[in-house]
């Protein structure tokens, strides 16, 4: 018996489609999407309405997207030189870049029609303003430039439980900027690490990455000390009343998960904790925001 194949067509077609959702960093935007969620449900006491949070998260993943798709044009060239990149979608010329331009700005087009008609204008406004953070100013500027640019690039991917808050109250609240604080002191952790670990293919693709500039020793201090400001920075919500002693007991639990590791990884010789440290990074944030809304439903202290 023969197996049934997709007619030559079907199957282009079908490669055309994984390599458009190559360029959106799925899981990624995912993990946006989940922050800026959480976002909404803290913004309100009650559960935020339910078709303005699909519109909402809707819009920001799109932006959210795009914002990946034109990460992936800027960055082609350095991604065909990394092993980690390598088998992108247009390293591997599944797609051109003017084919990966136009769905990025197809994606943006449909994120700001959501945001503006269906969610609010500022919504709109500050999502596309992180849009252009990350992929054109990060990509583009800092991350060729300076050691610092995914410390200040970090701004971009912090923003989106701001975004999310906005969304449902229509204005700026002090709170939602913990929210902020939060993931901008988080990404230096969560990205040095993996620095740390490609630092041979950061030097290959010619990018100052803050090991391949300062070496192994100076990146770890660097963990370290934005793992204890994260450490204290994750206190706030719970030192403003924002947050109750549920909270306040994963914050301490996870943080000191990620001390331990960032302990661990400053005094070893080897770089052999440092993907443990990144995958640790992701497992503390979800850990966290889940925590943030936990407490907001069951509210103890
Ligand atoms: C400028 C800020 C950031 C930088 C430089 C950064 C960098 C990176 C890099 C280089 C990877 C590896 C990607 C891969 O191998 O495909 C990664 C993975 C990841 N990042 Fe970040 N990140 C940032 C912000 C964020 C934010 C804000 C979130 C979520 C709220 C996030 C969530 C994730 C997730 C979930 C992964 C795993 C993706 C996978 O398994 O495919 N990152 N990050
Ligand atoms: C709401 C909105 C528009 C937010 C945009 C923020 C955003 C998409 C952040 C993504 C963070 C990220 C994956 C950075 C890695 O880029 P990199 O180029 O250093 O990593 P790479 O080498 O894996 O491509």
């Amino acid at each position: 018996m023969t197996t049934p194949t997709l007619p030559a067509s079907a199957a282009s077609v079908s490669v055309t489609w994984r390599a458009y959702l190559g360029l959106c960093k799925l899981r990624v935007v995912g993990a946006i999407v989940f922050t800026a969620v959480i976002g909404m449900f803290l913004a309100v006491p009650e559960p935020p309405p339910l078709l303005l949070s699909f519109w909402a998260a809707l819009g920001i993943g799109l932006a959210a997207a795009s914002a990946a798709a034109l990460n992936h044009v800027y960055d082609r060239e350095a991604d065909s030189k990394m092993g980690r990149t390598e088998y992108r979608p247009l390293p591997q010329h599944q797609l051109e870049p003017r084919q990966a331009n136009v769905f990025a700005a197809i994606l943006c087009l449909l994120s700001m029609a959501i945001l503006g008609f269906l969610v609010n204008p500022l919504t709109a406004v500050l999502t596309f303003l992180s849009l252009i953070g990350y992929a054109v100013i990060y990509t583009r500027y800092l991350k060729r430039v300076t050691t610092q640019n995914i410390v200040i690039g970090g701004a971009a991917g912090a923003a989106p439980p701001v975004l999310g808050w906005c969304a449902i109250t229509g204005n700026l609240d002090p709170h939602s900027l913990l929210l902020f604080l939060l993931i901008f002191v988080w990404t230096p952790p969560h990205f040095w690490p993996l620095a740390l670990a490609k630092k041979d293919e950061y030097k290959l693709a010619d990018m100052p990455m803050l090991p391949v500039i300062y070496g192994d020793a100076i990146t770890k201090l660097h963990i370290l000390l934005y793992t204890i400001l994260l450490f204290i920075s994750s206190l706030l919500p719970y030192l403003t009343h924002m947050s109750g002693l549920i909270y306040l007991g994963a914050a301490v639990v996870l943080g000191l998960g990620f001390l331990y590791f960032a302990v661990r990884l400053w005094k070893a010789q080897d770089n052999k904790l440092a993907m443990k440290t990144f995958g640790y990074s992701l497992f503390y944030l979800m850990g966290l925001f889940s925590a943030l809304l936990v407490d907001h439903y069951v509210r103890v202290g």
